[in-house]
């Protein structure tokens, strides 16, 4: 048996997989593999050559892929593939790759075919190439250099193929959604509910109750079209949902006591992740199981796709809380109107909320870190604009500013929710604080600050119509894909055309808002906001600053206190109207801030961080 040199992975699977890969040739394996390099700086790395396996340098006939399903070349690639612990990644002419996502076949290779119904489908019959040909793929850039034409990651197109690998009346589909709430998923379950029936004559679809759990600890729920007939008119998810309680093993048990051989699974990055196990153990008991993932996050942070559905949505409904933080604030003197968004650690919804609305003064997202004191600081910035215009809007991100907040309470935050996400500290009830404080101590001027939180408001609606039918292509992305064999794929738009990602392609990276790009420097040249650049410099002063505040409020607090733990120092959050002297704020697993009373100093570090105090804080000459 040879042992050949390793092939040069890109990065993707570099950080997957390990380094390199080996490859086996002999008897044995008269198939070999087809894997492309792309480094940037040429292309070399293992080819395909039948019965025989070349390396870099050596002597080298290029894989012609994409590859006809069923032909003898795409026999020997499929079982190269299986070789490359199911990776599919091929060359074609040119040095193009197809990233390409698993087919039952992968496992079962005699699986039969049948032809697909909507040949003889009145709504579809007519259509020209209705059926979308195999050997059909995407570019993921559609902006290429001159000189690498022909160049670059390709994904398969979805949509409906002429031959399938289910009799409809084998199909037993069910669907589970997981993760947080996002416009539109009512509209997935829907279409994939109705287009299984009507396009492929499916009778068997179930619902999973309350996300992964359900799987193992709760009855399915039957749906049909006239079940779920309404759904997408309304907000949430029709089957409930869940965090936590992923359990591969006993999921894929119950898939096979239920005969379930269709699972179709929307949710966003952690449940992809967990489509991903459920996919590999189906492969690994060998079952006739598709795993097909639908892309759900209102943060919009799944990379690969174009967008995620729902965004729009949000986006728009955003809008609303803008506009009132405007009229709030435009009403008053020195009237600040503060919203918060979601986003994580994207800022997708906060950077197009701003875009769209004009109004924004100040938008700050999870990927820009930002400071409060000192020249080019946030309140240097709202003094200005205060003094400019009179009023201003602030849009926050609700994953912006975390270190800025922890470093000020000097606490780290471990909190975690049942899936794993860190819990957030509320950045808009900290910017609250810290800013109204501040204008009042050091410069004597009351802000008229209003605070709106539509966090909630924004997800839980339903999706608008350009999400719904955005919504409906997914859902029949994902049956056409499922009921022609793919599996271990995430359906969704890449440069606008629907394609079958990898799974493990889209939950490698996540996506983040890039701010070397042209969107967020049309966002800055329409705020005019600061950059913040100098934010390390900025930090370690204002971390030195606080630590001396916080002793010399805990040596003041040590003299006045008679009753252990006082709350004083740590009062960023301290009791407002209604609330009693000595409470504090602590962070609960729903996000919200509520009062509890001064004796957990450690959760008090956690959710309430010291404002910064910038006149002692920071050095004006520093760089
Ligand atoms: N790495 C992982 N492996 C397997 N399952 C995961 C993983 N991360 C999250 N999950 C499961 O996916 C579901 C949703 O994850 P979560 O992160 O809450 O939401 P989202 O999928 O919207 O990002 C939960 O049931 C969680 O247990
Ligand atoms: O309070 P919950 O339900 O845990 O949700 C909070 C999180 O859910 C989101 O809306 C979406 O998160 P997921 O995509 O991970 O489900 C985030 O923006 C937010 O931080
Ligand atoms: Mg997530």
């Amino acid at each position: 048996m040879a042992c050949l040199r390793p092939a040069v992975l890109p990065e993707f699977y570099t950080r997957v997989g390990g380094g390199g890969v080996g490859v086996e040739s002999g008897a044995a394996r008269q198939a070999c593999v087809g894997v492309a390099r792309v480094d940037g700086r040429g292309r070399s790395g293992a080819r395909l050559e039948s019965g025989r396996v070349f390396f870099q340098g050596e002597a080298v006939r290029r894989v012609e892929t994409p590859v006809a399903r069923g032909t003898k070349r795409w026999k020997e690639v499929r079982s190269a593939s299986e070789s490359m612990e199911g990776k599919k990644i091929f060359t074609g002419a040119g040095g193009a790759t197809l990233e390409d996502v698993p087919h039952l076949t992968d496992w079962l290779p005699d699986l039969p075919t049948y032809s697909n119904p909507l040949k003889h489908n009145p709504a579809y019959s007519g259509v020209r190439q209705y059926f979308v040909e195999d050997t059909d793929v995407v570019a993921r850039d559609v902006v290429v250099n001159i000189d690498d034409m022909g160049h670059g990651v390709h994904f398969r197109r979805a949509g409906p193929r002429e031959k399938i690998y289910f009799k409809p009346e084998e199909v037993r589909a069910c669907i589970v959604t997981c993760g947080g709430l996002c416009p539109g998923i009512n509209t997935v379950i829907r279409e994939i509910v109705c287009g299984l029936w009507t396009q492929y004559g499916v009778r068997d679809i179930y619902g999973i109750d309350g996300g992964y759990r359900g799987f193992y600890s709760r009855n399915t729920i039957d749906l049909t079209p006239k079940i779920v007939n309404d759904i997408h008119k309304r907000g949430g998810t029709f089957l409930q949902t869940s965090r936590g309680g992923h359990d591969t093993a006993k999921i894929v048990d119950s898939i096979q006591d239920r005969d379930i051989n269709q699972v179709y699974i929307i949710g966003g990055d952690g449940t992809q992740k967990g489509a991903n196990a459920i996919y590999e153990e189906c492969k690994k008991r060998g079952l006739k199981v598709v795993v097909a993932g639908i892309p759900k996050t209102i943060d919009n942070d799944i990379d690969v796709i174009d967008k995620s559905f729902g965004f729009d949505t949000a986006v728009e409904e955003a809008q609303r809380a803008i506009n009132a933080a405007h009229v709030e604030a435009e009403s008053v003197q020195n009237g600040i109107g503060l919203v918060k968004l979601m986003g994580r650690y994207s800022g997708y919804i906060a950077m197009h909320a701003t875009l769209a609305s004009r109004d924004v003064d100040l938008c700050l997202i999870p990927e820009v870190p930002f400071y409060m004191d000192g020249p080019g600081g946030l309140i240097e910035f709202v003094r200005k604009r205060l003094r400019e215009s009179g009023h201003m809007v602030i849009v926050v991100a609700e994953g912006a500013g975390q270190e800025l907040m922890a470093e000020c309470s000097g606490g780290i935050n471990k909190l975690k929710d049942a899936s794993g996400n860190k819990l957030l500290l509320d950045v808009g009830l900290w910017l609250c604080s810290t800013l109204k404080e501040h204008f009042q101590k050091e410069f004597k001027e009351p802000l008229n600050l209003k605070y709106i939180d539509p966090t909630y408001m924004v997800r839980a609606i339903p999706s608008n119509a350009s999400d719904n039918v955005y919504c409906t292509l997914l859902a029949h992305s994902a049956i056409h894909g499922a009921m022609a064999g793919y599996c271990g794929f995430t359906a969704g738009p890449v440069n606008n055309r629907h394609c079958y990602i990898p799974i493990k392609r889209v939950v490698a990276t996540s996506r983040n808002v890039n701010v070397a790009d042209r969107m967020w420097a049309r966002l800055m040249s329409s705020t005019n906001q600061p950059n913040f650049a100098r934010y390390e410099r900025a930090i370690q002063l204002q971390q030195k600053v606080n630590a001396q505040k916080r002793q010399e409020e805990e040596e003041k607090s040590k003299a006045k206190s008679t009753n252990g733990v006082s709350t004083e120092g740590l009062n960023g959050h301290k009791g407002g109207a209604g609330n009693k002297p000595n409470e504090t704020f602590i962070q609960t697993s729903d996000r919200q801030a509520i009062p509890v009373s001064g004796d957990s100093k450690e959760a008090a570090l956690l959710t309430s961080p010291v404002p910064g105090d910038p006149t002692q804080s920071l050095d004006h000459t520093a760089p």
